[in-house]
């Protein structure tokens, strides 16, 4: 209820969670994201939908097989979310999955192997542009964790203000990422148990 009201009070999302997908779209998104599939040979790894009665984006990622988050997935999340940022309309960001089970599995482990000091640092920049863009968001930001989402999946749905999270046994998420080897900032844990809230899925 808590949420609720507090959404209510911020942007008016309240129904908007419940919606999987919104009815407008959003033309210089749409531009940019046709652009961006002209450009490349791939299809897009992110989809958004903008609501210009709500003023709300879904940005939904669609990288199968579990929207790892590799150097080219989070460039084209960060242009997808400057871009909304951008457009003043634009007051809420819900972050969901077009895939079953899976919200984001981290940091692609492909980027942190037999890759050159060079391309390490770039990727890593990526990952610290991220979380820091969305950290900083003006917009109301929400996790909509739909699926399992360990490590930098799960520092992905820290970054939001609340997060929603499918009460599913099935699906797990947490910093599990000491296991190979790095370490997870201080404090970020403590602020998940805090602002984690769950429904049915
Ligand atoms: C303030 C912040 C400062 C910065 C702090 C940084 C903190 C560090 C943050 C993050 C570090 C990381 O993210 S490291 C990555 C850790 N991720 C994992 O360990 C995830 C491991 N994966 C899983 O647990 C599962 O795959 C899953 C639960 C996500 C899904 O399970 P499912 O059974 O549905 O699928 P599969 O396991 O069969 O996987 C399918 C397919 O995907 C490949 N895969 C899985 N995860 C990754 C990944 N992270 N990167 C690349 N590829 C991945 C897996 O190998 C399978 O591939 P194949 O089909 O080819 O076998």
């Amino acid at each position: 209820m808590a949420l609720r009201a507090a959404l209510r009070q911020k942007c008016g999302l309240i129904g908007i969670l419940s919606q999987p997908s919104s009815s407008g779209s959003h033309s210089r998104v749409s531009a940019v994201l046709v652009s961006q599939m002209r450009n490349n040979a791939t299809s897009p790894k992110i989809k958004v939908d903008f609501n210009q009665s709500t003023g709300v984006a879904v940005l939904s990622m669609q990288s199968p097989p579990v929207n790892s988050l590799s150097l080219d997935f989070l460039t084209e999340l960060c242009i997808s979310v400057e871009k909304l940022e951008m457009d003043r309309a634009c007051r809420g960001l819900i972050i969901t999955s077009s895939l079953p089970k899976v919200f984001s599995a981290g940091l692609d482990i492909l980027e942190m192997y037999g890759k050159s000091p060079e391309r390490c640092g770039e990727f890593w920049r990526a990952v610290q542009e991220m979380w820091l863009k969305m950290y900083s968001s003006n917009m109301v930001t929400i996790a909509a964790i739909n699926g399992s989402s360990p490590a930098g999946g799960c520092l992905l749905s820290l970054t939001c203000d609340y997060r929603i999270m499918s009460d599913n046994p099935r699906y797990s998420i947490g910093l599990n990422e000491t296991l190979l080897g790095i370490v997870a900032p201080f404090g970020t844990d403590k602020n998940i148990i805090k602002n984690t809230h769950t429904c049915s899925n």
